[in-house]
Order: C-alpha cells, then sequence, then structure tokens
C-alpha cells in the first residue's frame, strides 16, 4: 500500500493501459494503433519528450465516449488507491479529444463520474484542464470557453504537450481569464525547457505550483526562489529516466532538491508509459536514491501539502503520513 500520498502530476491519458487501448478500439470499431498487446508495448522506447508524445497521441485516438472517459478513470483510480493515493489531482488534455468530435462534456462527466464512484475506495480526484503548449493560444481560449458549464467539475488549468520553443509567454491572457473564473493554476515547465520557462510560469501565468521543474538546478537564484516562496514542484522520477532527461534514477536529482528544502513531491506522470504508478515511483527512488522513511514521510507530506485540498482535509492526511510505520513496518 505503500504510505499515503497525494498524486498531484499524472495525464489522464498517460494511465491508458495497452490492454484498455485494445479493449476501446474493439469496443468502438476503430482501428488498433499496433497487432497487439505485446507489438504496442515493444515501441515504448522513447528518445526524449517529442517521441513519446506521438505514440500517446496516437493511442488516446480509441477514447471515443463519456464511458470511455470513465473506465480510462476508473481504472487509474483503482489502481493508485492500491499503491495508497488518497487524493488525486488529474490532468486532461480536452484538445486533444475535441480534434476528434468527441465533446467537452463526454470527457469531463466522464472522468468526473468515475472519481465521484472511486470515492468508495477512499480516493478523492480533481480535475486539472491542460491547454496543449504546441497549439495557439486561440484553441486554449476555445477549450476554456467549453469547459465553462463544467467548471464546478475543474479545480484548475494547466499547461503540457512540447515544452521546448513553447515557452509559457504565449498563455498569459489565457491564464489570466482562467483564475478570473475561479480556476488555480499550473504549468509544466523546465523539464526538457529552460529554467527561464520557470520563471515565466510564474510571473506571467502565475502558477502554484510548477510541474516537473527540475531544470530549475541549473539556476541558483531560481532554487532560492523557489525555496523562499516554496513553490512545490511535482516531480516524476520514473518519466524523467524514460525520457532520457536523466540517465538513471541513481542520478536522479530529487535527492538535491530535498536538500536545497525545495517543497518536492513525486509523482507518475503518464503510468502506462513510464514503468509505474505513484508507489511505483516512491519505490524507485527509496531504493535508487537509499531515501528514509522519514524522507518519504516529508515527500508524502509534502503532496498533501501542494495540494488544492482544503486547509482541515490537509492537515488530517499530513496526520496520516507522521503514522505511517514505515516502508518495512
Ligand atoms: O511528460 C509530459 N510532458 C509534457 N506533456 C505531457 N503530456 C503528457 N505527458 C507529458
Ligand atoms: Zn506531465
Amino acid at each position: 500500500m505503500g504510505v499515503p500520498k497525494a498524486e498531484l502530476h499524472v495525464h489522464i491519458e498517460g494511465t491508458l493501459e495497452p490492454e484498455l487501448v485494445f479493449d476501446l478500439a474493439r469496443r468502438n470499431g476503430v482501428p488498433a494503433p499496433a497487432g497487439s498487446v505485446e507489438e504496442l508495448r515493444a515501441r515504448y522506447m522513447f528518445t526524449g519528450l517529442r517521441s513519446f508524445l506521438d505514440v500517446y497521441y496516437a493511442n488516446m485516438a480509441v477514447l471515443r465516449t463519456g464511458q470511455d472517459f470513465h473506465d480510462l478513470a476508473a481504472a487509474y483510480l483503482a489502481r493508485a488507491a492500491e499503491q495508497g493515493v488518497r487524493h488525486a489531482e488529474v490532468f486532461f488534455d480536452p484538445q486533444a479529444h475535441l480534434a476528434r468530435g468527441v465533446s467537452m462534456g463526454a470527457v469531463v462527466e466522464g472522468l468526473a463520474g468515475a472519481a465521484d464512484e472511486a470515492r468508495h475506495l477512499g480516493i478523492s480526484a480533481d480535475l486539472i484542464l491542460c491547454f496543449l503548449r504546441d497549439e495557439p493560444a486561440e484553441s486554449a481560449a476555445e477549450a476554456l470557453r467549453l469547459a465553462e458549464p463544467f467548471l464546478d467539475r475543474i479545480v484548475a488549468v494547466g499547461l503540457d504537450s512540447a515544452e521546448a520553443g513553447y515557452p509559457p509567454a504565449a498563455f498569459a491572457e489565457v491564464f489570466a481569464t482562467a483564475r478570473a473564473m475561479g480556476l488555480r493554476a499550473v504549468a509544466h515547465a523546465g523539464e526538457e525547457g529552460p529554467p527561464e520557462y520557470v520563471r515565466e510560469a510564474l510571473d506571467l501565468l502565475r502558477v502554484e505550483r510548477v510541474d516537473h521543474g527540475i531544470r530549475s538546478l541549473e539556476d541558483p537564484a531560481l532554487v532560492a526562489r523557489l525555496r523562499d516562496e516554496q513553490v512545490p514542484l511535482t516531480v516524476c522520477p520514473l518519466s524523467n529516466v524514460r525520457l532520457g532527461l536523466v540517465d538513471a534514477i541513481t542520478d536522479h536529482p530529487l535527492a538535491r532538491m530535498l536538500e536545497e528544502g525545495l517543497l518536492a513531491t513525486v509523482n507518475s506522470d503518464d503510468p502506462a508509459y513510464f514503468g509505474g504508478y505513484a508507489g511505483d515511483n516512491f519505490a524507485a527512488v527509496r531504493s535508487g536514491l537509499g531515501l528514509s522513511d522519514s524522507d518519504l514521510r516529508l515527500l508524502a507530506a509534502n503532496s498533501f501539502e501542494a495540494s488544492f485540498l482544503p486547509e482541515d482535509r490537509k492537515t488530517d492526511l499530513i496526520a496520516e503520513t507522521t503514522g505511517w510505520a514505515g516502508a518495512e513496518g
């Protein structure tokens, strides 16, 4: 089960396991992207973010109906709950689905329905609408407009997809609109993009968390700011290794981030593609970096602290991490 934790960086489309790709292709009468589950899984050798995204967008073409989004989220939430996730803030990429003729309502209501049902498993979930940074800002604004009837089911906006060459600045206006609607804000920055993109996300998008942020370590002044302001960073260790951004789990900068006093959390990103869910990422950094049980408790407490949960629920969940008996317990 592992330490009780929140997952703050998971793309629901990145939880689409190969078996479900084939089930949904059959159910919807659309072509499967490969001849077999094994053949599809064998393609999961990535040379960088772009090479991963090509497979990720191709596979999600099997998602057509509200039921599909429901089933996708139900499967993820059940697996996350098994690994000790008590709360998840889940990204979704509506522009990718709207482009295939799937409605915003089908996506949001499918995902939100599964979240409601998963409460009996002891896990809560909120949705984060992500804009695709390699699409024009007008397309992001249109997605936000289409989401307006569903804002009671969405906690925040985010920014994802190919990062290098797509700085946050272009999305300042749509983020301002989203914040004026009462949504919180996060953005991927400093995954493959430079530290300057992290500054832009903070200063121009006014985000409350930075997703990834690992390249911030290249800039000591930025590290000092992230520490002083206790800006949460949603780090995804197995993702960074599988995309070649970090050579090996034993070299992952998470340990240094903790030493620097940064508010780091551990997350799975796209667990169907990168070799594991939230608990698997905790286990990987524990053995790969030699983290102690008290480091794991700190990472788990950070995850609740950095969440968009109400303060009273944060306090209760942080108390659960303190009471956790440890990996051997
Ligand atoms: O790791 C990621 N980075 C950016 N965009 C993404 N969309 C899904 N996963 C990712
Ligand atoms: Zn991500």
